[in-house]
């Protein structure tokens, strides 16, 4: 199985004993009490929402899980003030709100307690419970059922107006914090308004017309692989042809029977392109195309792709959608220059992390300096697993060798320059709840969804406020809380501002003098975490990884023995 496919949703079993507080949380979320309490969420299902899905205090008097300090009630005060004008955020690059009606501005107050700021001409009203889909938008039976049967008993904030804003056929821009649930929010609409497989009478009656009709395009493969697990998993007990499109697949394919029976193609840009050019593939009846991660692939590396897989979907009834949890005010005119009539959602604040994500900023002087300070970190109480970021894929091996050579246990690396095999090893490490601590790169960044995943470290500083943004929010997904920690250099100094105002913003405190530091231009910003470093993170070091992995198996050989030796002397009678 595909090693990434594992690691993401669905794929790993994390050892459940090691895992006990969050088997807990979900198995709250998840409870009989849920089921029994629907009929009456049906009425008013602000107090049933999970305290753990309660990012922005849906519940009627519901409670952050975060201790809130003097200083964050003024901050969350000031927030809602943000938010009554219509105006949603706060964040540097935001300067171009206003340029589609706001026909909420300043009006119903539980839309203000949602923090959900929304823009565009009549949009839908929010659902309060996956039910009133049903009666609503005649949601398929079976959708609900496979909802309810993977335990997504109630909205997420985004869910709860982004599913009715895309049922109703609206073009949608939509930003919403890291793991806020923005998959289901996009999938769950296009299952329901393909009716049913293609292959079904259903789709043939509701003129369905031949070839592919959905299209998901993310970023990297590894998403991509997320993305269609969880297309599995909406998709149970119906046939349908949901395609995570490969060199293999897009072969397959080249046949026009086999073509025309497939409902969905998750792909990245490139995979599409290919087959696009090739003839092999036609958009023409693509109903619905959405771009997970779309300030990523909506920036310089992937636009013309993009533009050339819009220009390819001609079906007059398209509808499309961008989604991410950032989205700089640049890329946003771009992806409103794509939708038609779109509305514009904005759940908590634009370009801001969770406030479940306690964050950190942590000195480090230099390159050097690292790595004495990141074992210094493990010397402490740490909650396992963590994630360690590094700018590179040496450094990432690099650094993984490192720490098992000084002893600590449980290291391993994951990125995508590693074999298949290798990256599987991991894998199976990681399920059976061996890995501890996991080195990784910008690749594993975006969209991955890390169960249980306690702590993010950012070895090598980010190379901007989205990357910061996504890399820390690989930890304090689906409501659990989450640490980040952000080591800095010298060369990192420049930068430091722009990164601070980010934690603030979100809820952490940072000191005073990293506020007064000044701000770096727009011109310099491009240079952040840029900084020239070695490959390796230990330059004194000579051996390579086999060497430490050879170390490693010879300390564990040696006390299996020890232990042996001592249980069999024990055994003997005196
Ligand atoms: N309604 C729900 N109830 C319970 N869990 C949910 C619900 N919706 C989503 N989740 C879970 O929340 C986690 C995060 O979801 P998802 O990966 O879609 O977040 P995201 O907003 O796309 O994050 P990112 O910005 O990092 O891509 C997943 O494990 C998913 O299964």
């Amino acid at each position: 199985m595909e090693a990434f496919q594992l690691l993401s949703r669905g794929g790993v079993r994390f050892d459940k004993s090691r895992f006990k507080p969050d088997v807990e949380l979900f198995q709250q979320s998840s409870g009989s009490s849920s089921r029994q309490a629907a009929p009456m969420a049906k009425v008013e299902n602000r107090q049933s929402l999970p305290t753990e899905l309660d990012f922005f205090k849906y519940a009627e008097g519901g409670q952050g899980k975060r201790k809130t300090s003097r200083k964050d009630v003024g901050r969350d005060a000031k927030r809602m003030k943000v938010d009554t004008d219509g105006d949603g955020v706060g964040s540097e690059d935001d300067d171009e709100e206003g340029h589609l009606e706001n026909v909420y501005a300043g009006s119903s107050a539980p839309r203000q307690s949602h923090r959900i700021s929304i823009k565009g001409i009549n949009p839908p009203k929010e659902i309060t419970t996956f039910e009133e889909l049903k009666d609503r938008y005649s949601l398929p039976a079976q959708l609900y059922a496979n909802l309810e049967k993977n335990g997504y008993y109630h909205p997420t904030g985004i869910q709860s107006i982004g599913v009715p804003t895309l049922l109703e056929s609206r073009d949608v821009a939509a930003i919403s914090p890291t793991g806020t649930g923005k998959t289901l929010s996009y999938l769950l609409p296009i299952f329901s308004k393909l009716g049913g497989p293609q292959s079904s009478r259903q789709a043939q009656d509701s003129g369905a017309g031949k070839g592919v009709r959905a299209i998901v395009v993310a970023p990297t493969r590894e998403l991509a692989h997320q993305i269609h697990n969880e297309c599995l998993k909406l998709s149970q007990g119906r046939k349908w042809r949901v395609i995570l499109f490969s060199k293999a697949t897009a072969s397959t394919l080249g046949e026009k029977v086999v073509r025309d029976k497939v409902d969905i193609i998750i792909s990245t840009p490139l995979r599409l392109i290919a087959s696009i050019q090739e003839g092999s593939l036609e958009l023409g009846n693509v109903r619905h195309l959405v771009l997970d991660e779309a300030d990523r692939l909506l920036d310089t590396e992937f636009l013309e792709q993009m533009q050339e897989i819009v220009a390819a979907c001609t079906n007059p009834y398209l509808q499309k959608a961008m989604f991410s949890a950032t989205l700089p005010a640049g890329v946003e005119r771009v992806a409103m220059g794509m939708l038609q009539d779109p509305v514009r959602l904005v759940v908590g604040l634009k370009d801001t992390p969770l406030p479940l994500i306690a964050q950190s900023l942590t000195y480090v002087a230099d390159d050097a300096s690292k790595l004495p300070s990141l074992l210094t970190y493990l010397t402490q109480p740490y909650n396992p697993p963590i994630l360690v970021f590094t700018s590179s894929q040496p450094r990432a091996s690099s650094l993984a060798e490192e720490l098992t050579m000084s002893g600590i246990r449980n290291v391993d690396c994951l990125h995508a320059g590693m074999t298949k095999k290798e990256r599987e090893d991991t894998i199976t490490r990681m399920r059976k709840g061996e890995t501890w601590i996991l080195i990784s790169t910008e690749v594993m960044a975006r969209g991955m969804d890390f169960k249980g995943m306690r702590e993010v470290v950012n070895y090598d500083f980010p190379t901007s406020v989205q990357s910061y943004i996504h890399r820390i929010g690989r930890t304090g997904r689906a409501g659990r809380e989450g640490k980040a920690v952000t080591f800095f250099t010298d060369e990192d100094g420049p930068f430091l501002k722009t990164i601070a105002n980010v934690v603030l913003q979100s809820g952490s405190s940072v000191p005073d003098w990293m506020l007064k530091l000044p701000k770096p231009s727009k011109m310099k910003r491009r240079q952040m975490g840029k900084a020239k470093r070695p490959e390796t993170v230990n330059s004194a070091r000579k051996v390579g990884r086999r060497e430490a992995v050879k170390k490693r198996d010879m300390i564990l050989g040696s006390k299996r023995r020890a232990n042996k030796a001592s249980s069999t002397s024990t055994d003997q009678p005196s």
